[in-house]
C-alpha cells in the first residue's frame, strides 16, 4: 500500500492550481440520470470518488466517455449519456466505496419511478443517517421501504408529485437528493431550511441549464416547479473550496506565500476570515487568492456550522495549522460526532490537544517531530500532511487512499511550491 513521506521545514512559495470540487462533482454527475440526452461536465477532478461514481452510472445503463485521461491532464471532461436506464439498483458493492452513491436515489426515482439503493452505512466521521433524504422524497409522494440493507422507493403511478418539506437539520446530501427528485415532479415543491452550500448552488445552476425551474437559489427556501422533461447540458464544475482552504493552511503553517489559482473567495469567506484572524494575509488576486504568512500565528476559536459558517470539512486542517500558533485555540465540532480522529495521530507528532466531547483545545505552539502516522479519513489525512510540512525530520502517512478520494495529485501540487514530499509504494 502507498505511503506519503514528508520531510518538514520547507517554506511553501509559488502557485497551486485548484481542481474542480469533489463535493460538487458528486452531485452533478447523478444529474446525467435525469435526461436521455448527453450531460457534459468540464473541470472534473481526477479522484477515486469520481471514478467510482462513473462506474455506478455505467451500472445503471449510462455510457460515459472521459477526455483528458493522460497522466498530466488536470480538469477532465466527462460526457455521460443515460439514453435508457438498464437498471434502477445501486448495489452495495459500489455504494460501500462511496457514501455519495445515495445521490442516485432522487434522480432514479424521478426518472424511472423506482429505485433500489443500498444503505450507505456509517463512516469514520459519524453515523450519517439518511432519514432526511427519505422524508423529503416521501413529501413528494414516494413510497419507501427499508429492508435487508436496501432502500426500495417507488413513485405511485410512476411519477412523483410536488410537496413541501422543511428540513429539521440542514443536510447537504438530503437537499441535493430532494432537488434532483423535485425537478421531475408533477407540480411545485417547496424545500425549507435547505442547505445553502456553494455545491448546492452549483447543482441548482446545472439543473436550470438542463431546463429546470428553481427559485430561491442560494437561500434556505427553494421552490421548484417540476418539468415533464429535462435536456442535456454542458457545465463546468466549480472550484474546490475545501482543497483551496487546505492548501491555504499548508502555506500558512510554513510561513509561506502561495497563490491558489482558480479559487473562488466568495465560496470560502468563513475560511478566509479565520485565516485573517490567525494573522495570515489573504488577498484576492485577478486569478485567485494569495495566502501569505509571516511571524507567529494567533490562536483561534472556531465552531463548525452549515454554510455560510465555518465548514466541518476544514476543521482538521485548521487544527493542524493552529498547532504552531502562540496560545490555545478552541474548536467545536457541531456537525459530525466523531470528527477528531486526527487528534491521536497529531499527538504522535508532539501535539498537545485536549478533547472533551465536541470541543478540542489545541495548546500551541508545539514542537512537532516527524513520525509514522495513519490517515483515518479524508480531511484528517490532510491535517497530518499539513503538520508534516513543519515537523522536524520525516513524517510517513499510511492509508493514503483516503487522500486519493479528495485531493487531485496532492504530492505534485505540494512539490510544485517547494515541499519535500513523495509517494512511495511498499513493493
Ligand atoms: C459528498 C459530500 O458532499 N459530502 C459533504 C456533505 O456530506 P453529507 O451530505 O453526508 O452531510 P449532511 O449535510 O447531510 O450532514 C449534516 C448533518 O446532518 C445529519 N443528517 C444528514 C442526513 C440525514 O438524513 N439525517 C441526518 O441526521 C448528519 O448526520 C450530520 O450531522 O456535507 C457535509 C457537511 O457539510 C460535508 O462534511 C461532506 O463533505
Ligand atoms: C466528509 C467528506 O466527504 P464524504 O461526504 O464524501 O465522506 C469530505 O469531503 O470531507
Amino acid at each position: 500500500m502507498d505511503r506519503i513521506l514528508i520531510r518538514g521545514g520547507n517554506r511553501l512559495s509559488g502557485k497551486i492550481a485548484i481542481s474542480g470540487a469533489k463535493n460538487a462533482a458528486l452531485t452533478l454527475m447523478p444529474c446525467a440520470l435525469l435526461t436521455d440526452e448527453p450531460l457534459t461536465l468540464r473541470n472534473l477532478p481526477r479522484l477515486a470518488d469520481v471514478d467510482s461514481f462513473g462506474h455506478l452510472l455505467n451500472e445503471l445503463g449510462a455510457s460515459t466517455a472521459i477526455e483528458g485521461t493522460r497522466p498530466n491532464d488536470f480538469g477532465r471532461v466527462l460526457t455521460t449519456r443515460a439514453g435508457k436506464l438498464t437498471s434502477t439498483v445501486a448495489p452495495y458493492d459500489i455504494v460501500r466505496k462511496m457514501r455519495a452513491s445515495i445521490l442516485v436515489l432522487g434522480p432514479l426515482l424521478g426518472r424511472a419511478g423506482e429505485a433500489t439503493v443500498s444503505l450507505p452505512g456509517g463512516c469514520a466521521i459519524g453515523n450519517r443517517p439518511i432519514d432526511l433524504h427519505l422524508k423529503a422524497l416521501q413529501a413528494m409522494g414516494a413510497e419507501i421501504e427499508v429492508a435487508a440493507g436496501y432502500v426500495k422507493a417507488s413513485a405511485p403511478g410512476g411519477r412523483l408529485t410536488g410537496g413541501r418539506f422543511s428540513f429539521p437539520v440542514v443536510s447537504v446530501g438530503a437537499t441535493e437528493n430532494a432537488l434532483m427528485a423535485a425537478v421531475t415532479c408533477k407540480g411545485t415543491t417547496v424545500l425549507d431550511n435547505a442547505a445553502r452550500e456553494p455545491e448546492i448552488v452549483d447543482l441548482c445552476n446545472l439543473l436550470v441549464a438542463m431546463g429546470a425551474q428553481i427559485s430561491g437559489i442560494g437561500t434556505e427556501r427553494l421552490e421548484i416547479e417540476g418539468r415533464d422533461r429535462l435536456h442535456g447540458a454542458t457545465y463546468a464544475v466549480m472550484p474546490d473550496r475545501i482543497e483551496a482552504g487546505s492548501y491555504a493552511c499548508a502555506a500558512a503553517i510554513t510561513g509561506g506565500d502561495v497563490e491558489l489559482v482558480g479559487a473562488a473567495a466568495n465560496d470560502m469567506r468563513a475560511t478566509l476570515d479565520a485565516l485573517t484572524q490567525a494573522g495570515v494575509t489573504v488577498e484576492e488576486t485577478k486569478t485567485g487568492i494569495r495566502i501569505a504568512a509571516e511571524g507567529k500565528l494567533k490562536p483561534l476559536t472556531l465552531s463548525t456550522a452549515p454554510f455560510p459558517g465555518f465548514a466541518t470539512d476544514m476543521q482538521a486542517q485548521f487544527m493542524a495549522m493552529q498547532l504552531v500558533a502562540e496560545g490555545a485555540s478552541v474548536f467545536t465540532e457541531t456537525i459530525f460526532e466523531n470528527r477528531y480522529m486526527h487528534v491521536p495521530e497529531l499527538a504522535r507528532m508532539g501535539a498537545h490537544i485536549d478533547v472533551r466531547g465536541r470541543t478540542a483545545v489545541v495548546h500551541g505552539p508545539a514542537k512537532l517531530v516527524g513520525a509514522p502516522v495513519m490517515a483515518t479519513d479524508l480531511r484528517a489525512s490532510m491535517s497530518l500532511i499539513i503538520a508534516g510540512l513543519v515537523a522536524e525530520g520525516e513524517t510517513q502517512v499510511s492509508r493514503v487512499y483516503h487522500l486519493d478520494r479528495g485531493y487531485e495529485r496532492l504530492e505534485e501540487k505540494l512539490q510544485g511550491v517547494g515541499a519535500d514530499i513523495e509517494r512511495v509504494g511498499d513493493g
